[in-house]
């Protein structure tokens, strides 16, 4: 149990297939979480919408027109625009240490907003910011749901260091306000009226003791009043500029019927306003998909690309086979044929493997149970909160000898294979796989073609850290920074 939630900790491929497989009806819907009430719209996105006939409409939406391959493809010249501008920037910067962290996530979010709002979206980075807040907030909020039992957190791997140091910042400045009205409070009672209305921690304390509250238990009260604040915010920023883009949107699809023919690719958003009608739509639910985009869009694929390369920086011989393999495809073929990546197997065969060290969503997106059932013999009760720990299962060194094993195999996302879930599965599966693997696959193709890296002087393979962070997306703790030498063909 964690608080008044059970939780249940998947990490074994025969449990996940009990839940993704054998039972995924009763597994496909998603818990609630306060944070993203606020903050998506109360779950009007797909990602967090409950399972029924909201999600299944919407679903269809997304996997028919936003990210069919044919939509996907139809952004090839934002990509191809977007990469080269990546590949001048690092060109001028040749011989010196660039931060590819920066640069990568920078250029995945450019190509992410221009799909989605194209160039309509005159603040996207702005956009960026907020999501970017936003997420960590409610990331943040997740531990002041569970604050009072924490503890189970410190089992999943790289939490407990960040957990402890949220936790002191949290309770310290808890502890001192609780002390302040304390203060206040006993000078009251000895008759040094003061004038102050009363406020939440005071009808806390007064009850305290008559309710056998703890400090803790008023510490997670105030947690939860202080950031739904923050929280709404939020919401109101990113609601005012998603309004702004789609009444934009509105009046230039307005004048391009009244025959002022305006230059403008289909994007994302222009594809839903088109199914608002036919689909009852709200504009509310249409901006709590495009958050959805944002938030699955472009960390993913970003932090996948980073990952990819400091685990072959650390390998020289698979460096070398990927150039090898690229350099002689492209040299041959050219950049710009549509079907390029088709041909890079041994580049798709290790982006494979880095998913399998680092999937983006270590833990995938909870489940919650829909009705009470029996998994191998535990009970599993009705609501419980299920957690996928894709990364534990995707490390099991039980399941995974070969070390080439991607390149012997002809291996596929959607295979159900419960020992390899970076993108889940199921139901709720990442309808985004296409969109995330192509913005993966091309920039690593276009870094590794142009360029030769080094680490920076000094370091050595064997020293380079690969810390990982914890978040909603696992990064690396420490951005990557790599030296660039042009490749002259
Ligand atoms: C490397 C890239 C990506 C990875 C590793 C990834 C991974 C995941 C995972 C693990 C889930 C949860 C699946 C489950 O519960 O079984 C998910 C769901 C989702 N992803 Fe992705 N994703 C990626 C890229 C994208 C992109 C590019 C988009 C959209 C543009 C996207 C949109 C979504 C949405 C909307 C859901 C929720 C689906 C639902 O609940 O029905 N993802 N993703």
């Amino acid at each position: 149990m964690l608080g008044e939630v059970s939780t249940i900790v998947v990490s074994s491929p025969d449990y996940a297939k009990e839940v993704l497989k054998t039972h995924d009806l009763i597994f496909a819907s998603r818990p609630p979480i306060l944070a993203t009430n606020i903050l998506g719209y109360d779950s009007q996105g797909l990602a967090l919408a409950p399972y029924g006939d909201y999600w299944r409409q919407l679903r269809k939406i997304c996997a028919m027109e936003l990210l069919s391959s044919k939509r996907v493809q139809s952004f090839q010249p934002i990509r191809g625009e977007e990469l080269a501008k990546l590949i001048k920037l690092i060109d001028s910067k040749e011989g010196s240490l660039i931060n590819l962290s920066k640069e990568v996530t920078s250029t995945l979010s450019t190509i992410v907003s221009r799909t989605a709002f194209s160039r309509k979206c005159k603040n996207h980075q702005e956009f960026i910011s907020v999501i970017k807040e936003a997420t960590e907030v409610a990331g943040g909020f997740d531990l002041g749901d569970l604050y009072p039992s924490a503890k189970w957190l410190q089992h999943i791997s790289g939490m407990k260091p960040k957990l402890e140091k949220l936790h002191h910042q949290a309770d310290q400045i808890m502890q001192n306000i609780i002390n302040e009205h304390r203060e206040v409070m006993s000078r009251t009672v000895e008759g040094q009226h003061e004038e102050a209305e009363e406020d939440l921690i005071d009808v806390l304390l007064k009850f305290k003791d008559a309710n056998n509250l703890t400090d803790d238990q008023i510490k997670a009260v105030i947690l939860i009043c202080t950031l739904r604040p923050k929280l709404e915010k939020l919401h109101q920023q990113t609601d005012q500029i998603l309004q702004n883009i789609i009444n934009e949107h509105r009046e230039v699809k307005s004048r391009t019927i009244e025959g002022q023919h305006e230059e403008a690719e289909e994007d994302l958003l222009d594809v839903l306003l088109k199914f608002k009608n036919t689909n009852n739509l709200t504009d509310d639910q249409i901006k709590a998909v495009i958050l959805d985009i944002f938030g699955g869009g472009f960390e993913t694929s970003a932090t996948t690309v980073v990952w990819t390369m400091a685990e072959i920086i650390r390998n020289p011989r698979v460096m070398w086979k990927t150039q090898v393999e690229v350099r002689e495809v492209f040299d041959k073929e050219g950049k710009s044929n549509k079907s390029i990546l088709e041909k890079l197997e041994y580049l798709k065969s290790v982006v494979k493997e880095t998913l399998r060290l680092h999937p983006p969503g270590t833990l995938l997106v909870p489940r919650e149970c829909k009705q009470a059932c029996e998994i191998k013999g535990y009970n599993i009760p009705f609501k419980s909160k299920i957690i996928i720990h894709a990364l534990t299962i995707g490390r099991n060194p039980k399941y995974w000898t070969d070390p080439e094993r991607f390149t012997t195999s002809s291996f596929d996302y959607k295979e159900t294979n419960f020992e390899y879930i970076p993108f889940g599965a199921g139901r709720r599966m990442c309808p985004g796989i296409t969109f995330g693997l192509i913005d993966v696959e091309l920039p690593l193709a276009l870094l590794l073609y142009h360029f030769d890296w080094k680490l920076p002087i000094g370091m050595k393979n064997e020293e380079f850290d690969m810390t990982e962070t914890f978040g909603s997306v696992v990064t690396r703790k420490d951005d990557l920074y790599l030296i660039p030498t042009i490749y002259h063909p």
